[in-house]
């Protein structure tokens, strides 16, 4: 059996808890009450072996509370526990040990552009004083994981974007943490690569039971694979869940706010995005489903148009799986003789119906 089929069936490791966490920076010679308050009374909890991610506008504090984690920065007051145990006063060789448990992957990749990308990969390991054969097995291993196996003489400046992400990942792997901090790990890659890149943060996940703490400010990256996601703002955690509950139903205006611009689906957009698709006319409406059913878009329109006794045309359709649960919408044309049975049918369809 491979080394990574025999990590396919690993335990969950490394839950996260912090535990009333602020962090205040204050400025050199700066006088009390000139500081800036990062982090304000954090409580936040990151199931052992899920991806968590951490959402929130430009200054919000997520970098400073992913960085807290390996103690890069410090908290002010509160605790950081890992596995239940205190972090944050760690110091010495504990504080090598902890950061030998937890990986980190950067917006910018931090590659040594000297070496190469085996060198990279292998460095952390040579620093450790882990022995030659096994630094070799795993770099081997870990290069083979990200795909980049036949890339290992090369350097960072004859890398793709992406490749350089995936060396990025490997060197953070390499000391088989139990935890994996993630630093806008896609943010300056384009579409297909972050794809790419997030798909195999999902996969190393799963198979090595690794707890991830992503940082974005990207809904689609929250959408794309986490589990939990927490909205921060103002340094506070406003707004914690499973993704799916949290997009379908956000109840903090910043959460609301993140995913009007992402989905950008409100009435007036839609009424913009169809507009120039014709129809045979009739009214309009807009079905939107929160991920609390099934949804079987032909179905749906069968049984509407089962009613309407004429066509019904679907003119724009957004429904995708949210952590298998779909979500999104169906902009549908009808020619319905009795409008209001038609809107009934539809609302027991749907979770939510307007008419544009
Ligand atoms: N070393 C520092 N010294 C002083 N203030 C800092 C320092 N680092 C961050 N801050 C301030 O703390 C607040 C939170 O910053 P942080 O970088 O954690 O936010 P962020 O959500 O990661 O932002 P971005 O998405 O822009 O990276 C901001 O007001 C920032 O200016």
């Amino acid at each position: 059996m491979s080394a990574t089929a025999a990590r396919a069936h690993a335990p969950a490791r490394g839950a996260v808890r912090f535990e009333h966490v602020t962090k205040t920076y204050m400025p050199r010679n700066g006088r009390p009450g000139t500081g800036v308050t990062a982090l304000d009374d954090v409580t936040l909890d990151l199931p052992a072996g899920r991806i968590t991610g951490v959402i929130g506008r430009s200054g919000a504090g997520k970098s400073t509370l992913l960085r807290t984690v390996n103690l890069l920065e410090r908290p002010t007051s509160g605790r950081v526990l890992l596995d239940g145990e205190d972090i944050a006063t760690a110091t010495g060789p504990a504080l090598r040990d902890l950061r030998r448990r937890i990986g980190m992957v950067f917006q910018h990749f931090s590659l040594m552009a000297s070496k190469t990308v085996w060198e990279n990969v292998r460095l952390p390991l040579r620093l450790a004083g882990v022995g030659a054969a096994e630094a070799d097995r795993r770099v081997a291993e870990l290069l083979e994981l990200v795909g980049l196996d036949h890339r290992a003489d090369a350097y960072p400046g004859q890398l793709s974007g992406g490749q350089k992400q995936r060396v990025g990942i490997a060197r953070a792997l390499v000391q088989d943490p139990e935890i994996l901090l993630c630093d806008e790990a896609t943010s300056a890659l384009d579409p297909e690569t972050t794809h790419s890149i997030l798909a195999l943060l999902r996969r190393i996940n799963r198979e090595r039971g690794v707890t991830v703490l992503l940082i974005t400010h990207e809904m689609g990256v929250i959408q794309e694979i986490c589990d939990e996601v927490a909205v921060i703002d103002g340094g506070r955690v406003v707004e914690h869940g499973p993704v799916w509950r949290v997009l379908s139903a956000p109840a903090h205006g910043t959460t609301r706010a993140l995913l009007h611009s992402f989905r950008r689906n409100s009435a007036e957009e839609l009424e913009a995005e169809v507009a120039d698709v014709e129809h045979g006319g009739g009214a309009r409406l807009v079905l939107r489903f929160d991920g609390l059913r099934p949804v079987d878009v032909a179905a749906v329109v069968a049984h509407l148009q089962h009613d309407a006794g004429s066509p019904v045309q679907l003119l724009a359709s957004s429904v995708s799986p949210v952590q298998g649960r779909p979500q999104g919408h169906l902009v549908l044309a009808a020619q319905a003789p009795d409008a209001g049975a038609l809107l009934e049918r539809a609302r027991a369809v749907a979770d939510r119906v307007e008419v544009l």
